[in-house]
């Protein structure tokens, strides 16, 4: 069934789908890394946890592990047919090179959502760029997710800013600073609009830098959200 990104949806992201019932208490979904798993597919197939999942295919180019070739975007068809994703996540820049457009297609005819992602491991662009990456990777997603690495606040105070004029503007975007300069912005992006929040069950086997454990970011996105 597709995913629902209206409100806030926190992702325990893993290799490893036996991590779903530990993640139950704490998680909407579970980001499932085609990209770091071994035999994705098949343990795809005799999935029979109860949280929907993100089929995630990361490319060798965008920081993760999987292969730039057919391949990869194969499996992401053949994980949007699953009943049980809810979501599938491709990069911006798959997009604009023309490979991707089919899996969005495929997804979309199979009633799941699609996460269009870009990462920047370098840095933090200038909020224009930011602004104009989440407007056109939502123009062809359903959400526009942006990671940037961020050296100060400053960079921090970027992205939020670029994250709520996005979401006053229409946006369905999800947004996170990588770094440990970057890691509160993980707690707060929320607040700002953005709709996906991404941690590991166990810290160390965080699929980003910066990420606080599940549990941990579960209690500050809860808490900040009391307030
Ligand atoms: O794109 C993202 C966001 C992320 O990079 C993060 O910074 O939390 C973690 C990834 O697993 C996910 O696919």
């Amino acid at each position: 069934m597709e995913t629902d990104f209206s409100s806030f949806v926190l992702a325990a992201a893993t290799a490893d789908l036996s991590d779903e019932p530990a993640a139950r208490d704490d998680a909407d979904a579970v980001e499932f890394r085609l990209d770091l798993a071994t035999e994705p597919l098949d343990a795809l197939a005799t999935y029979d946890g109860e949280l929907p999942l993100i089929a995630t295919n990361r490319a060798t180019w965008e920081g993760g592990e999987a292969a730039d070739d057919a391949a990869r975007l194969d499996a992401l068809e053949v994980a949007a047919e699953h009943d049980a994703v809810g979501a599938i996540d491709v990069e911006l820049a798959a997009l604009e090179r023309g490979d991707a457009a089919g899996v969005v297609d495929h997804a979309r005819e199979h009633g799941t959502a699609v996460i269009v992602s870009t990462h920047d491991f370098e840095g933090t662009p200038h909020r224009d760029a930011m602004a104009e990456t989440l407007s056109e990777a939502s123009r062809l997603g359903d959400v526009a997710k942006l990671a940037v690495t961020a050296e100060g606040a400053g960079d921090v105070l970027d992205l939020l800013g670029a994250t709520w004029a996005a979401t006053t503007a229409g946006e369905t975007v999800a947004t996170m600073a990588m770094g440990e300069a970057g890691r509160h912005s993980r707690a707060v992006a929320p607040l700002y609009g953005s709709r996906i929040g991404y941690a590991p069950v166990d810290p160390a086997d965080a699929t980003a830098p910066g990420q606080y454990d599940l549990a941990t970011l579960a209690g500050l996105v809860e808490r900040l959200g009391d307030v």
